[in-house]
């Protein structure tokens, strides 16, 4: 789109401007709006110049404003569009003649004084985005048990409790679904969760259980029972593409809603592990419905029931785990990939996630509250009592 070579005129006229381009539906420009003043400096020929070959060193600023830079580019140099329309399929050089052709009469002085801000303008965000701001100036407030952050298109959730294998409490339920709820309408194409530290996460926290109100233990299971069910209905519901980071062991909670993402990259040293016999407790996650159908009922049963761990190539081999990377080229490989991803158009992402599960959203959402209910009866059985016991008291661990 950049490769023609440019000519340079003489500005020798100002006035206040303001320039519509309609919306080009192919590359989904928007309207294009230039402001300019009467008192700004009028482009000389060597600014022009100076534009030009500036305008090749910049990041690649994206469909609409490399338009922007075409259509002024042509009518600073050759003056109003003066070829004829490209056919509907020729969808690149429509959309270049449809901006440029916007500019209607606008004089040719004019279009390169524009062309000149436009890219002065480029220059200085892109060299305020070269400057990598460290993860604490990006990490977005008001979680204290996450680190939350949004760039490249990415919204990256991280489990934040390393001293205690980012075990889940009840907290951290509700900051993972506010997180979910705000990176659904945020402008990110993908969505990530991955623990910090050793741990991708030990499941839930135990001592959730200790935590018993005055209206009982009852109550206590009816409320966590609530706040499970909730908590995977998010993960259920969630519409842009969700991608795990396991970055080592997972247990319980964490490794059941593996089946609700959409990708799922695990480092070399990771482990996937489902206790729940041991613990008196029953699947959860929509697991009971998600592994069978991923990995066959035989060996599902051999997790879900017999608590078999498993390593990163056994879940990779079964179909839970999307790809394993060496743990010493982990993060690099992952998110040099989940860059790549990001880049793609978002709706077209989200639109085939719609596609692949959503025909499936009423039934996870039932299998969910059945899988709830039950360990509501669960949580208040003995089984389920002494383990949680044995492991606060140090009787007992995985
Ligand atoms: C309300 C919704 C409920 C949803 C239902 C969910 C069910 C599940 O997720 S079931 C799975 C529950 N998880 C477990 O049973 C894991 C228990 N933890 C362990 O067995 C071990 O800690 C370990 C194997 C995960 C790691 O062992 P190790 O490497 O030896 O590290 P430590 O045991 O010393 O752990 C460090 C520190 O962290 C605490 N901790 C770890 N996991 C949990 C946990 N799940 N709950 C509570 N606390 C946990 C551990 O107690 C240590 O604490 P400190 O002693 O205070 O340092």
């Amino acid at each position: 789109m950049f490769k023609e070579k440019y000519s340079i005129l003489v500005c020798n006229s100002w006035e206040q401007l303001e320039i519509s381009v309609p919306v080009c539906s192919s590359l989904q420009v928007p309207a294009l709006q230039l402001h300019m003043s009467k008192t700004a400096m009028r482009a000389s020929q060597k600014d022009f110049e100076s534009a030009l070959s500036q305008v090749k060193r910049l990041k690649d600023p994206g469909n609409e404003v490399k338009l922007k830079l075409y259509a002024l580019y042509k009518q600073a140099t050759e003056g109003p569009c003066n070829t004829p329309k490209p056919g509907v399929f020729d969808l690149i050089n429509k959309a270049k003649w449809d901006a440029w052709n916007a500019l209607g009469s606008l004089p040719k002085e004019t279009a390169r004084q524009n062309y000149v801000d436009l890219v002065s303008g480029l220059s200085s965000s892109s060299d305020s985005s070269s400057q990598v701001k460290p993860e604490a100036d990006r990490k977005q407030p008001g979680y204290e048990t996450l680190v939350v952050t949004s760039e490249d298109s990415i919204t990256k959730i991280m489990m934040n409790r390393p001293a205690k294998k980012n075990a889940i409490t009840i907290q951290m339920y509700n900051e993972i679904m506010l997180a979910l709820k705000a990176a659904s309408k945020d402008d990110s194409a993908i969505t990530v969760l991955t623990g910090n530290g050793d741990y991708y996460s030990s499941g839930n926290d135990l001592s959730n259980f200790t935590d018993i109100p005055p209206e009982g233990i009852e109550e206590k299971a009816k409320s966590s029972a609530i706040l499970l069910r909730d908590f995977v209905d998010c993960f259920i519901d969630f519409p842009k593409p969700l991608i795990a980071v396991v970055n080592g062991p997972a247990v319980g909670i964490s490794v059941t809603i593996l089946g609700l993402f959409d990708t799922v990259y695990a480092s070399s040293r990771a482990t996937f592990h489902t206790p729940f016999s041991h613990l008196g407790q029953s699947p959860e996650g929509c697991s009971s419905y998600t592994f069978p159908k991923i990995m066959g009922p035989a060996k599902a049963a051999e997790m879900l029931i017999f608590g078999k761990k498993l390593t990163a190539a056994e879940a990779c081999a079964q179909g839970l785990v999307t790809e394993v990377f060496p743990d010493s080229t982990f993060q690099k490989e992952v998110w040099t990939r989940l860059k790549a991803y990001s880049k793609l158009p978002p709706n077209a992402m989200r639109i085939s996630k719609q596609v692949i599960r959503n025909r499936e959203k009423e039934k996870l959402r039932a299998i969910n509250a059945e899988e709830s209910r039950a360990l509501q009866e669960r949580w208040l059985s003995d089984e389920c009592t002494n383990a949680v016991m044995n492991f606060l008291t140090r009787k007992a661990k995985l």
